[in-house]
Formats: C-alpha cells, sequence, structure tokens
C-alpha cells in the first residue's frame, strides 16, 4: 500500500497490482529519462507517483493545522466571487441556479443553512451535506451517514474534486462551505461571510414571502455596529476556539483562551441589556455568533480545551442561546450528530483514538424571557 511519511516522501505505491519500492521507482524515473519514449511503464509509473505526491502533499496539509509556532492561523479563502440581483457581477441571482455544499459540523456553513432558511430561500437554492467525519483525503459525499447526502450536482466522492475542477493545481485548502453556480459549473465563492451578505441581500426576489424578504441581516444604519462586533467577535470567538484547540504550544493556547473568555464576558455584558448583538433586531453578527456558541458546550469545552466557563454558566448568553434556537431557521439547522463526531473523530492530532464524548445532555428547548424582557 501507499505509505505516506513526514516530508512527503512516498515508499512504496501499489502500480499495476504490485507493491514498487522507491529504489525500483529510481530506476523506473531513470529509465524515463534516458528513454523517454519507449517505456511506457515507466512513464505511467512516474504519472501515478507525481499524483500520489500531490495528493500526498494534500493529505499533509490537511493534517498539519498549527504553524511552526504552535499558532492555529486560519487561510484566506480564495473564491470570493459575488451573485447580484441585477448580474452586473457576472452572477446574476436566479433560482434553481446556485447550490450550496455543507457540512453540519462546521459552524461556517451552519452560517449559510441559517440564511438561506431564515430568508425562505429553500426553493430557491439547493444544498448537499458531506459526512460529518474528515479524514486524509478531506470531506466526502456519504449518504449511508444520516443526513448526509451524495454530490447531486457533480456526483464527486470528495470535496477536494471539485477545487481539482476548478484548477488542477489548486493548493489551498478544501473547505465548506461552497457556493456553486450550476451554469457556470464554477465556485462562486467559499467564504462564508460573504455567502451569508449574498443570501441576505441578492436573492431576495425569490423568498418564499414577503416577510422573509424583507428581513435585513445587515440594515445600513446597524453597519458600523455590526461590522464593530465582528471584528473582535470573529478573531477571539468564532476562530479564537480553533485557535485554542489548534494551538501547539502552550504560550498560543493561553493567550487564545484568555482572549475568549475575556470576549465571552464582554458578550454576557451586551446581553444583559439587549435582546440580541445589537439591539432588539436579529442581525448577520447573531447568526455568526450563534454558531459557535451552540457548538461551545457540546465539543470545544472539552475538545478544543475551552473549559473555564460553559455556556450554560453565562445567564444572559445561555438565554440568548434558547432564545436563537429556538427561532426558526436556527433549531432546525443545527445537527449535533455532525457536529460531536466531526471534531473528535476527525482530529486525531487532538483526540488520537476518535473517541466521541458522551455528552452533556444540554435541553435548548426550555423556555427563556428575553422575548417578553427586551419588548419595548
Ligand atoms: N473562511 C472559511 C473557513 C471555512 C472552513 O475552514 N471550513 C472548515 C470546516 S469547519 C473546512 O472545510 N476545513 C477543511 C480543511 O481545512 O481542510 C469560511 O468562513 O467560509
Amino acid at each position: 500500500m501507499l505509505q505516506v511519511f513526514s516530508g512527503l516522501v512516498v515508499d512504496s505505491i501499489v502500480f499495476k497490482g504490485a507493491s514498487i519500492t522507491r529504489r525500483t521507482f529510481a530506476s523506473q524515473l531513470k529509465l524515463v529519462r534516458t528513454t523517454p519514449r519507449k517505456h511506457t511503464d515507466a512513464r505511467c509509473a512516474l504519472t501515478a507517483l507525481k499524483k500520489m505526491q500531490k495528493e500526498a502533499k494534500s493529505d499533509a496539509a490537511i493534517l498539519q493545522f498549527a504553524e511552526k509556532t504552535g499558532e492555529f492561523k486560519r487561510k484566506p479563502s480564495s473564491f470570493r466571487n459575488w451573485v447580484t440581483a441585477d448580474g452586473s457581477s457576472g452572477f446574476k441571482a436566479e433560482s434553481g441556479r446556485y447550490h450550496l455544499y455543507v457540512s453540519y459540523a462546521c459552524p461556517w456553513a451552519h452560517r449559510t443553512l441559517i440564511g438561506r432558511k431564515l430568508k425562505g430561500l429553500e426553493d430557491a437554492i439547493s444544498f448537499d451535506v458531506v459526512d460529518y467525519y474528515m479524514g486524509e483525503k478531506g470531506w466526502r459525499f456519504n449518504p449511508d451517514v444520516p443526513g448526509a447526502t451524495p454530490d447531486s450536482v457533480n456526483g464527486f466522492s470528495y470535496m477536494r474534486e471539485l477545487y481539482f475542477k476548478m484548477n488542477p493545481e489548486y493548493g489551498g485548502r478544501f473547505t465548506v462551505p461552497v457556493l456553486y453556480d450550476k451554469v457556470q459549473k464554477t465556485i462562486v465563492n467559499n467564504e462564508s461571510s460573504e455567502i451569508l451578505r449574498m443570501l441576505n441581500a441578492e436573492f431576495n426576489a425569490f423568498c418564499k414571502s414577503p416577510e422573509q424578504a424583507a428581513i435585513d441581516l445587515y440594515p445600513e444604519p446597524l453597519r458600523a455596529e455590526v461590522d464593530a462586533l465582528n471584528e473582535w467577535i470573529y478573531p477571539s470567538i468564532n476562530n479564537g476556539v480553533y485557535r485554542a484547540g489548534f494551538a501547539t504550544k502552550q504560550e498560543p493556547y493561553d493567550v487564545a483562551v484568555r482572549e475568549l473568555f475575556a470576549a465571552l464576558d464582554r458578550v454576557e455584558a451586551i446581553l444583559a441589556g439587549k435582546r440580541y448583538l445589537a439591539g432588539d433586531q436579529l442581525t448577520e453578527a447573531d447568526v455568526r455568533l450563534y454558531t459557535t456558541l451552540v457548538r461551545f458546550d457540546k465539543v470545544y469545552v472539552g475538545h478544543f480545551k475551552c473549559n473555564k466557563k460553559r455556556v450554560i454558566d453565562y445567564p444572559n448568553i445561555w438565554g440568548y442561546m434558547r432564545d436563537l434556537y429556538q427561532t426558526p431557521g436556527f433549531g432546525e439547522t443545527t445537527n449535533f450528530l455532525h457536529i460531536e463526531h466531526h471534531y473528535q473523530g476527525s482530529h486525531t492530532s487532538i483526540n488520537p483514538h476518535g473517541i466521541v464524548a458522551i455528552g452533556p445532555d444540554i435541553d435548548f428547548t426550555t423556555p427563556h424571557d428575553r422575548d417578553t424582557r427586551f419588548s419595548s
């Protein structure tokens, strides 16, 4: 079998049913160089080697989350085109044209599922869900897992195939969410914050109801406040849990976890006086915070070592969590099976045996008083 060691060394590969050692490869490669046209076996072997090395490179990229410094730094998303209502961007909003590739486990992808539901775009935008387990080749499609689907658009087995279809030399990460254009057969965007903005503003002609078309998660008068919230909530909380969990040295962990709980204290204080982060109105800042908070006690406390406090220990955040969970679009897109199994089962650098912890039992459906408390 193929064995990949650090440094991308291919030790042996299966070629034409037989295992070829590196030494055999070396001689095959020599043959290719000296008699390039004649030795077809050697040529095929070279192609196989190149393919293996490319895959090994991608696998290595998936397995290493932290930098040499021990810090986790999220890479920028690669596809940044926009769908617009008028089509001026080259991607016109149309019903049935766009498709979302998501994971129920992923907090970034979860933002887009909530946006789609809140805006009533279920008939306009289709979606597929990957398996919760992310192995060496990244996200895969495996309809045997409850809630997961096949790739109904391209028929691929792995998300990476979609990225390689876009660019065979693609060197970035094979992330979800992805907004895909079924007409131009291309990825439009793979940055969740931008996809959420598009769903919010560009598809209003296709929302199920006028009320949903009128929902604005990024309203003009609140934009400065929402931007200011996102500016510290993203690094300290949304990405903060990953910075803590993927740290491979004590110092970056300490920094991340301190920042995280200082930011949660700040959220707790804000929510003492307001139903939502920016006031009476639900905004994208709430959607973005929810997808981290709802995973917090189930996964981040234990798996990512964010255990100074739990969300249920913050009275205002806990009430806010239940308020959001019980709002149409939030609880129904939250899948704890995928959330719990993905992180603990896939991150073997953190949890080598992939054992999925049993708890905790948390009831997000219990009553809260935030609607009456903040009714004006
Ligand atoms: N900036 C991206 C981040 C998306 C992201 O990192 N998604 C993770 C899942 S939670 C992923 O697909 N990771 C696969 C990988 O890094 O190989 C966004 O917000 O859309």
